[in-house]
């Protein structure tokens, strides 16, 4: 069934499938050179590679006796903290299978977690610290407490890199017989900023309309503007054919059903990228959030993007 997502039938299985983390890698492969190995805390935003590297880990400590020595449990369960407590204490009744030392509980959105349970946590990875071992998965540190942060070692994972990202893509699209332009490729990064999920899944989707993937099929299945349009646009609109961006803008909108917000999220990318002096980016980017945040108190967005284009126009032709 999870195999329906190619991110999920993609999931690295080992070390060498894992792009990019090349500095995790090496010190959990230390882990298991050594045989043994501190509790873990993984942390960083989503799809950035936490769960699978520590189901990696458990396969290279474990090989095919993996799942027997480890436990996949979620935080944010309802039934709380005694359902861990005594999950964990049954896991850890019997011995590792195999040559490690001790077993493995994975702890996902542990962050999710209140400081109360966070403090029974403690305890339990304490009681079990002789034959278990944990990894807690966390979107943000600040969400642990300092006990458990000062018990654990803690790794940093960062949004994946544009080349990582992309690489992958290409393998996956190959493995699926898919084609897809390096435009595409590119939108695809774009769109999902280092989050792997989101791109597998944006890949997906893109590749379920159409079996040769360009940038304005990539952009259509996101509900995005193509980039190469939207940069035409906004040059239309800086060089003062206002008529015209504005109608294409509003084919964007209407015909096209992209959001308005999502226009100004594009428009705001865009416009950081022009050749202009450093010191007007601030200005820019001010007059971006403005609009941004009008349209979410409900101001009607196009009105809002139209009025920060012409600010930006004027704002340009003040500084050249
Ligand atoms: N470094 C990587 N190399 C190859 N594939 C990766 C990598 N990181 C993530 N992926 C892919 O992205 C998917 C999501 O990654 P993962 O589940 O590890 O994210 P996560 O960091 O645990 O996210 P969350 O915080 O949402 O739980 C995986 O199924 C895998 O296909």
């Amino acid at each position: 069934m999870s195999e329906l997502f190619w991110f999920e039938k993609y999931r690295p299985r080992s070390f060498d499938e894992v792009v990019d983390l090349e500095e995790v890698k090496s010190r959990l492969r230390e882990f298991v050179k050594s045989g043994n190995m501190p509790h873990l805390l993984f942390y960083g935003p989503p799809g950035t590679g936490k769960t699978t590297m520590a189901l990696v880990l458990a396969r290279e400590l474990y090989g095919e006796y993996w799942r027997e020595n480890t436990l996949e449990l979620n935080a944010s369960d309802e039934r709380g903290i005694n359902v861990i407590r005594e999950r964990v204490k049954e896991f850890a009744r019997t011995a590792p299978v195999g040559k490690a030392p001790f077993k493995l509980v994975i702890l996902d959105e542990a962050d999710n977690m209140t400081s109360d349970a966070q403090q029974a946590l403690r305890r339990i990875m304490e009681i079990y610290a002789q034959n278990t071992r944990f990894i807690l998965l966390a979107n943000y540190i600040s969400g642990i407490i300092e006990p458990i942060q000062s018990r654990v070692v803690m790794i940093r994972f960062n949004p994946l890199p544009k080349e990582a990202v992309i690489s992958r893509l290409r393998y996956i699209a190959e493995n699926e017989g898919v084609k897809i332009s390096d435009d595409a490729l590119e939108t695809i990064y774009e769109f999902t900023q280092g989050d792997m999920r989101k791109a597998i899944n944006a890949l997906q989707i893109a590749a379920a309309t159409e079996k040769e993937i360009t940038e304005d099929v990539v952009a259509r299945a996101l509900g995005m503007v193509s980039p190469r349009l939207l940069r035409e646009t906004l040059q239309e609109a800086l060089k003062g054919n206002f008529s015209k961006a504005m109608t294409q803008i509003y084919g964007f909108v209407v015909d096209g059903g992209v959001g308005e917000l999502e226009i100004i999220r594009q428009i705001h990318r865009e416009v950081l990228r022009l050749d202009v002096p450093e010191y007007v980016k601030p200005e820019l980017a001010y007059i971006i959030a403005e609009a941004h945040y009008a349209t979410l108190r409900g101001a009607r967005g196009l009105t809002q993007i139209f009025g920060a284009l012409a600010k930006i126009r004027r704002l340009l032709k003040q500084a050249v």
